[in-house]
């Protein structure tokens, strides 16, 4: 894809609690699903060692091509944020155009090589890198990834699967996003990873990194979800299906034919998926669940304990929780 010659930066100061859902909305308009996200940063004890201060308010920036729809992305982009701003102060969205060069240095000073568990390592694909032999690379550029680091949801899942995949199993990456869980999962020697995500922005993206990681073979890449989840909206509109799911839907699950899920989503779209999951995997099959914010943990476990799936692990990052079931 040719790279456009002038961006249009749209950048919003927002209160730490703010930042999960307004990276969001900047990541679904976004070029390439990216966001940067400048902390606040206080010097620290140590000298010139600086540390992240969690109270100060945040920079988001993201980048769109300045083509003929830019006008329209910005009004979309602005008015999801008036909705955020109904519930959470936000500061003005700020705008500025940049020629290519002050884009590509705005946009790619934020990414460096990240290392996750013991062998993954993920490099923004503009990067050159060496990888050490047991190294499982993957090669992505920042999509659904944050500032400097991944989200927790997301590392947490990372570093299940380089444990939990072993070769040949057969793996739905539900809710693929960027497809960077399908991806470690075909590197780590999954047979077949089936990646579904119900936006079909997310498809995209998840194909092309597919692509640029060389796991086509292996990896396949589909706009929609499991059961009842084909009933349910974007994630961020609120929109989680019917209150009484169709049963129809739940009856094209897939029967026991998934030795691994993973699925980080949210709460609330677990639970609801809760009987497709444990019905889509094999006996003996496990579910890493992740997206979890700590005060909706119970629900989750609640749910996964009704329909037959026995917890076996819980990890725990910062208000995020990870879990492991088994079928
Ligand atoms: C938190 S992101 C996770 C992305 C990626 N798997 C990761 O770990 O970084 C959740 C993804 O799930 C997708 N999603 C949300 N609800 C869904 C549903 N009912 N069916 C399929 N995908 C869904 C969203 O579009 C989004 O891409």
């Amino acid at each position: 894809m040719q790279t456009p010659s002038t961006w249009l930066e749209i950048s919003i100061e927002v209160e730490p609690e703010a930042v999960e859902t307004v990276a969001e909305i900047l990541a679904r308009y976004g070029y390439n699903g990216g966001v940067v996200v400048e902390q606040g940063w206080i010097a620290g004890d140590e000298g010139p060692e600086f540390q992240y201060d969690p109270t100060r308010p945040v920079w988001l920036r993201t980048y769109l091509p300045f083509d003929d729809q830019v006008e329209e992305t910005r009004q979309r982009i602005e008015h999801a944020l008036w909705h955020v701003s109904q519930i959470r102060p936000l500061g003005p969205l700020q705008t500025r155009t940049l020629a290519e060069e002050d884009w590509a240095n705005a946009w790619k000073q934020f990414y460096s090589v990240l290392r996750i568990g013991e062998r993954t390592v993920i490099v923004p694909s503009w990067l050159e890198y060496q990888p050490q032999p047991d190294d499982i690379v993957l090669w992505l550029d920042p999509g659904m990834a944050f500032g400097t680091g991944l989200h927790p949801t997301t590392r947490l899942c990372l570093q299940l699967l380089e444990r939990m995949v072993q070769p040949d199993q057969h793996v739905l990456d539900l809710g693929t996003g960027s497809g960077i869980l399908a991806i470690a999962a075909a590197k780590l020697g999954a047979g077949h990873v089936l990646a579904l995500d119900n936006d079909p922005i997310a498809v995209r993206v998840a194909q092309e990194n597919v692509e640029r990681n060389q796991v086509n073979a292996v990896v396949q890449v589909a706009e929609g979800s499991l059961g009842v989840g084909q009933a349910m909206g974007h994630w961020l509109s609120g929109d989680f299906g019917p209150a009484e799911p169709d049963p129809a839907l739940r009856a094209q699950t897939p029967q026991a034919i998934f030795d691994l899920i993973a699925a980080n989503l949210i709460a609330k779209v677990l639970v609801t998926l809760a009987p497709d999951l444990a019905a889509a995997l094999k006996p003996g099959g496990y579910l890493i669940s992740s997206g979890i914010i700590d005060i909706k943990e119970r629900e989750v476990i609640a749910a996964f304990a009704k329909v037959g799936l026995t917890m076996v692990e819980r990890h725990g990052e910062g208000e995020w929780v990870a879990l492991v079931h088994r079928r």
